[in-house]
């Protein structure tokens, strides 16, 4: 479903409520959110854009529960996430959010299959649950036939679609994307974006993307350009 900015989404995946974030080097502290509130909706690849320093992996992250904002709150799948503690937070993040970083962070001694696993494993899924999971993420990614490889063998592109298989197979409510094709060529980065843009269609999935990559911006359906700590514009470019 299209969104647009003037009509409310009843059930936004993600809610920010005047988040506050700043930083202290020595004397000078830095105010990276300004009082930013937004909502995300379900089914829908939304990409933060903007210049460098100016907020947008600071938002991904305490959207995502990895930091705390100074002032303000999350809800995330209508759970707020400083009213949990640490550990709630923790298991929160296993169970519903995957991440998919510009430096892939696999582990290099585990082969594509191990990876998409682990975490899997760390949900306490049952071996079969696991190999289901498994079979059908690596497929959608295309890297079935390159599951028994390690990082050493594979190339970047390949790299980052086992890290989107192992996120996908979580079956998370919530994908966050901090410059996942910052490391890849225009072809490969092309493949990221359209996968990304899939999942979030054909699996309902909340896809938070952060990035400088000008060819994502058509990908998305929604764009939030952020300056100095706040959402500039708030594009909404509808489902395609
Ligand atoms: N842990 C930290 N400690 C101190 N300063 C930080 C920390 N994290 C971020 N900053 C500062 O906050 C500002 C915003 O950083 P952030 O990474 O959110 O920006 P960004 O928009 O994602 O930038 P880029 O596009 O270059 O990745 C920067 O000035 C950065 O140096």
């Amino acid at each position: 479903m299209p969104y647009s900015n003037t009509v409310i989404d009843p059930n936004p995946m993600l809610v920010a409520e005047n988040l506050t974030k700043s930083f202290t080097s020595g004397q000078l502290s830095t105010r990276v959110l300004d009082d930013l509130s937004v909502e995300i909706g379900a089914g829908a690849l939304t990409l933060i854009s903007g210049p460098s320093g100016c907020g947008k992996s600071t938002l991904l992250s305490i959207l995502s529960g990895l930091q705390a904002p100074d002032h303000g709150r999350v809800l995330a799948l209508s759970e707020s996430l400083q009213a949990m503690d640490a550990k709630r937070v923790e298991a929160f993040r296993l169970h519903h959010t995957g991440f998919v970083f510009q430096g892939f962070n696999l582990f290099p001694a585990l082969t594509a299959r191990e990876q998409v696993q682990l975490p899997l494993q760390y949900m306490r899924l049952s071996a079969q649950e696991i190999t289901r999971r498994a079979d059908e993420a690596l497929a959608e990614m295309g890297m079935a036939h390159r599951q028994h490889l390690r990082p050493a063998a594979l190339s970047g592109g390949e790299k980052q679609r086992v890290a989107i298989a192992r996120a996908l197979a979580k079956a998370p409510a919530l994908l966050f994307a901090d410059e996942p094709t910052s490391a890849l060529d225009a072809a490969n980065g092309q493949i990221v974006i359209d996968l990304l843009h899939r999942i979030a269609r054909n699996h309902g999935t909340t896809v938070l993307c952060v990035s400088h990559d000008p060819r994502l911006i058509s990908h998305a359906d929604r764009v939030l350009t952020m300056e100095d700590g706040r959402i500039l514009d708030d594009s909404d470019r509808g489902a395609r």
